[in-house]
């Protein structure tokens, strides 16, 4: 599509089913990144796409443009849009209820297939959202400890409880608000923050406040500053730190959690956290999340132990069905491999073209998780994430919109590709990325 198709407006149904929805809801949106609001200087008037259907690798506007998608809902659609296999386990549950608020069999069925694979978790349970799990992690781990401090890394996003939302990344980062107006200090003064890679900085905040530190919570590779894996021996590091302190170790695996390795990155570094938290892929896409770790520390939890933690719909048998038949390819195909060597190859070619038209662009990526950051250095934490150019990341995504590859609306947000992204999208998606270089080499 040429610069003159463009102006011919393909967004006109989003751009009435957008201007309604910010009439009943703040910002028109559910989450806050999906506003567009970071992505609007890119020369361009763009709203936020309304979307109709997915397939695939494949999504489709109220106006009936297709798009590549490399969102795939932040991460939980690891077989891309609407897979037979999935729909077909919901599709049973359908028929036959779908919430009564008591034990069901498909429940313990996800938590045995969770406990199987994931190293470190021996005990397992549910909830609805990620921000609920991290939650819970931190009020076991304080429970457990006896200790108020918790330890985060700057540009890390664990949803938005209280007090964790303190320089956190994600649409925190994307929107400018590093911490939110509503949390009291008196919640956030038991945070303590330290960068992300930075092994110096957690021993001197140990030495210091160890002994009142319940634990450390980090996600195993940065996903909300952008892609940002762990160096070197980070995580082994981090590991004998937290030993040595008594301090509790949480690994947030709601995005790497089964994206990475059906065992989460634990497996693939070959480190082992106390507790951990899972989302995103663990429920296919249905509202669903959970946390588990060490038998000792999970036994502690209602009504086994005194630390309440509870939840209407936790263990909705729809969000199960979902989250086992999901697992289930992951555990009994080459899922990962074939995502390997997709991603790689996508990797590859977005390297290229940006070097071909003379852009200079960080890449990083672990399995299909991908970032790509307009700079001209590494990015190792959460101040290198932040000094990338994210105005040629605006012009860049808006591009790639009008040729039909959806990427997340800001460059804080780590890409994902699903086993449906075969060659032909990932070439196509280079070639938008051809033209798309070129227009911010342009521009600057
Ligand atoms: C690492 C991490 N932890 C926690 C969360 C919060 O999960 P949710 O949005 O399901 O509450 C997210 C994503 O939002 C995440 O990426
Ligand atoms: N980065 C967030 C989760 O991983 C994106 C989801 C959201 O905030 O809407």
């Amino acid at each position: 599509m040429n610069e003159e198709q463009v102006k011919v407006d393909r967004y006109a149904k989003s751009r009435d089913a957008f201007a309604w929805a910010k009439e009943v809801m703040p910002g028109g949106v559910n989450s806050p990144v999906r506003a567009f609001k970071s992505v609007a200087g890119g020369g361009d008037e763009i709203v936020p796409v309304t979307v109709k259907s997915g397939k695939g690798a494949m999504v489709m506007d109220v106006d009936g443009n297709e798009y590549v998608d490399y969102v795939l809902s932040y991460g939980p659609l690891i077989l891309g849009h609407a897979p037979e296999v999935v729909s077909a386990a919901m599709s049973k549950v359908m028929r036959s209820g779908w919430t009564f608020g008591m034990p069901t069999e498909v429940e313990t069925q996800l938590a045995q297939l969770v406990t199987d694979v994931v190293p470190s978790v021996d005990v397992v349970r549910f909830v609805n959202s990620g921000t609920e799990a991290v939650m819970s992690a931190i009020r076991l781990a304080r429970a457990a400890t006896g200790r108020a401090k918790v330890i985060k890394c700057t540009g890390c996003y664990h949803g938005h409880s209280d007090s964790l939302l303190v320089q956190a990344g994600s649409g925190a980062t994307t929107l400018g608000v590093p911490s939110s107006p509503g949390v009291p200090e008196a919640i956030t003064q038991n945070t303590l923050l330290v960068p992300f890679n930075d092994l110096v900085a957690l021993d001197a905040v140990l030495k210091e406040q160890g002994d009142e530190v319940a634990c450390f919570v980090v996600e195993p590779i940065a996903g909300n500053m952008g892609c940002v894996p762990p160096q070197d021996d980070y995580l082994e590091v981090v590991r004998e730190l937290c030993d040595r302190h008594g301090v509790l170790l949480i690994f947030d695996e709601v995005m790497t959690g089964f994206r990475v390795d059906l065992g989460c990155a634990q497996k693939l570094y070959g480190v082992m956290p106390d507790l951990t938290c899972m989302g995103k892929v663990i429920g296919g896409g249905l509202p669903c999340a959970a946390y588990g770790g060490r038998e000792d520390l999970m036994r502690q939890v209602a009504p086994d132990g005194p630390m309440y933690q509870a939840g209407t719909l936790s263990g909705n048998p729809l969000a199960m069905a979902a989250g086992l038949a999901t697992l289930e390819v992951l555990r009994d195909t080459d899922a990962y491999g074939v995502l390997e060597t997709q991603t790689a190859s996508l990797e590859l070619g977005m390297k290229q073209a940006a070097s071909d038209a003379g852009v200079s662009v960080y890449t990083t990526r672990v399995g299909s998780m991908f970032g790509m950051f307009f700079s001209d250095k590494p990015v190792y934490n959460y101040e290198d994430a932040t000094a990338c150019r994210v105005d040629e990341y605006a012009i860049f995504f808006q591009s790639m919109l009008h040729q039909g590859v959806m990427l997340a609306p800001s460059a804080y947000e780590t890409w994902f590709t699903s086993t449906q992204h075969d060659e032909s999208v990932i070439n196509m998606t280079i070639d938008a990325a051809a033209v798309a270089f070129k227009k911010v080499a342009g521009a600057v």
